[in-house]
This record gives C-alpha cells, sequence and structure tokens, in this order.
C-alpha cells in the first residue's frame, strides 16, 4: 500500500524545502474569529477564498492583526481571489469593496443543500486548474473548529464528501485532517508549532484494527468505535507518528500557544 506523508509546515514562518513533490496551498476563510496565524497561512497561500461571511472576518479582522498600520492599506493587501457562498452573511459594504478591487464574486444562493465551505472547495477542485495541476495541492480551512456544532459537523463532513483532496481544518487551537484508508500514513510533527495532544477519530464507520507508532498509547491491530474505544487525549512522543487502518481515520492534534 502506498504511503501519504503529511507535514504541517504551513504553520512555519518559511516552508522548508523536502525531498518528496512541493505542496500547493489553497486557503478558504470561513465565517470564525481569524485565527493569529491568518496572515502566515494568507502568504502561504496561491489562491484564497472567502465563504460567505468569511469576506466580514477578512475585512474587520486582518487590521486588528495590524495595529500600527492603516486599515485600508491592509484591506487591500489582504484580498480575497473569490468570495463563493450563498451569500446571507457578508455585508454589502464588504461585497462592494472587495468587488471594487476586483475580487470574483461567485453567488450561489439557490443552492441550499451545500455548505458555503463545500461551494468553496467546488471550486477549488473544478475551476483552479493552475492550483489544481499538482496533485499535491493542499487546502487549508481558517476558523473550521469551535463555534458552533451544527458548522463544526458540516466542516468534518466536507473532508469526507472530497476525501481525494488533502483539506486541513484549523483554529488557534488545533487542526484536523482525514487519513484515507487507502493509504499508510506517515505524520513529521512539527513540534516547534504542534502537539503534544493528538487524537485518531474512526468518525462514520467503525475501525476493525488500526495500529500506530509514535504514541504514548499507541493501537496494534485495535478496533475503535463510538461507544467503545476512540484514542481521543493521545500525545505524540517523537517527531514521527505511523498509521494503518481498515478505515478513514480523522487525525487531530493541538497547536501550540505562542
Ligand atoms: N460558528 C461556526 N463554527 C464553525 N464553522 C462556521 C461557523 N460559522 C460559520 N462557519 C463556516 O463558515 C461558512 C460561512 O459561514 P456563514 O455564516 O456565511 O454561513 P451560513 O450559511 O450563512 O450559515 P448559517 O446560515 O447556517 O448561519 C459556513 O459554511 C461554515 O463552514
Ligand atoms: C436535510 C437538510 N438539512 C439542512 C439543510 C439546510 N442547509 C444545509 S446546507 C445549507 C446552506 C448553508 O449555507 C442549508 C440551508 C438542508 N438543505 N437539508
Amino acid at each position: 500500500m502506498d504511503l501519504m506523508h503529511h507535514s504541517s509546515t504551513f504553520l512555519l514562518p518559511t516552508i522548508p524545502l523536502h525531498h518528496g513533490p512541493s505542496l500547493t496551498y489553497a486557503l478558504v476563510v470561513l465565517n470564525q474569529t481569524l485565527p493569529r496565524f491568518a496572515p502566515l497561512l494568507w502568504k502561504h497561500a496561491q489562491l484564497r477564498l472567502c465563504a460567505d461571511g468569511g469576506a466580514n472576518r477578512v475585512f474587520d479582522e486582518m487590521p486588528l492583526l495590524f495595529p500600527e498600520e492603516d486599515a485600508s492599506d491592509v484591506r487591500r493587501r489582504y484580498k480575497p481571489d473569490v468570495i463563493k457562498g450563498d451569500m446571507d452573511s457578508i455585508r454589502k459594504e464588504v461585497l462592494d469593496f472587495y468587488r471594487s478591487l476586483g475580487t470574483e464574486i461567485i453567488d450561489k444562493s439557490h443552492d441550499q443543500d451545500t455548505t458555503d465551505l463545500h461551494k468553496c472547495i467546488t471550486y477549488i477542485r473544478d475551476f483552479a486548474p493552475d492550483v489544481n495541476k499538482s496533485s499535491q495541492l493542499c487546502i487549508l480551512v481558517a476558523g473550521a473548529l469551535g463555534g458552533r456544532y451544527d458548522h463544526e459537523m458540516g466542516n468534518l463532513n466536507v473532508l469526507y464528501c472530497f476525501s481525494a483532496l488533502r483539506i486541513v481544518l484549523l483554529s488557534d487551537d488545533s487542526l484536523i485532517y482525514l487519513l484515507p484508508r487507502t493509504h499508510h500514513h506517515e505524520i513529521h510533527i512539527q513540534t516547534s508549532v504542534e502537539g503534544p495532544h493528538c487524537g485518531l477519530i474512526p468518525i462514520g464507520v467503525p475501525s476493525r484494527s488500526s495500529t500506530t507508532t509514535g504514541l504514548r498509547w499507541n493501537l496494534n491491530n485495535t478496533e475503535m468505535r463510538f461507544g467503545g474505544l476512540i484514542s481521543s487525549s493521545n500525545i505524540v512522543v517523537g517527531e514521527k507518528v505511523t498509521v494503518q487502518s481498515d478505515t478513514d481515520l480523522l487525525w487531530t492534534i493541538s497547536i501550540k500557544k505562542l
């Protein structure tokens, strides 16, 4: 079975060169308080989208992260490439501001069956060929965790809807991504910015057999299911974690405070 490598280098000020194929990042900003490292994610991304009300957050909160600077200078510097959603949360002044700067606006108000995040992922998948050309595209989603629980579950569901894409859900406190059962996984821990708290969660279906290395409480052909054992409150012990499982698992790790 093929090995899939994972590394949260997007949380580092500069992304180190490494041996494997490099990743191309796209960023989706959701309608929640911007994480403190949002400017870093923005810098690393080659394509930046706001999901509906996420544009209000960029407009209102980016200037707060640069208190020494003029707010309109900051707003012009952090111009999203695309705003997509059902447009029931973005304010008119925000929409007008970014439209005047040339941001592409995609109004999908007729679709009330998929979330704004889902709509943004569809855009990246289908309409961003330059970014997408590389099979190593990685989509970072800011503001995906915490807040309203129905939204949080909707955001997790997007990982399953697009399980062939690399998508990382982020908050200030933790990140989550899917480990597809089609691969063995090697996770390189960026110990300066993440860990040690972590979890492996068998959401959706039980896992009959999962095996790990690099954790304080490793799994050894272990069954995991809701109503039984799930690996919450685990701890990474080194810089490398390996995971293999008969089902898709969610990997989550804490993000360190500065
Ligand atoms: N409190 C939250 N917690 C987690 N994710 C959120 C939260 N609020 C918004 N989001 C994410 O940001 C996206 C855009 O948010 P926005 O408020 O514009 O959506 P919405 O469709 O108007 O929400 P709703 O109508 O259900 O309140 C959502 O699709 C969701 O992915
Ligand atoms: C069974 C079912 N439950 C909830 C919704 C509502 N809904 C889901 S996504 C979305 C768009 C949010 O921007 C809305 C309104 C639905 N359509 N179908």
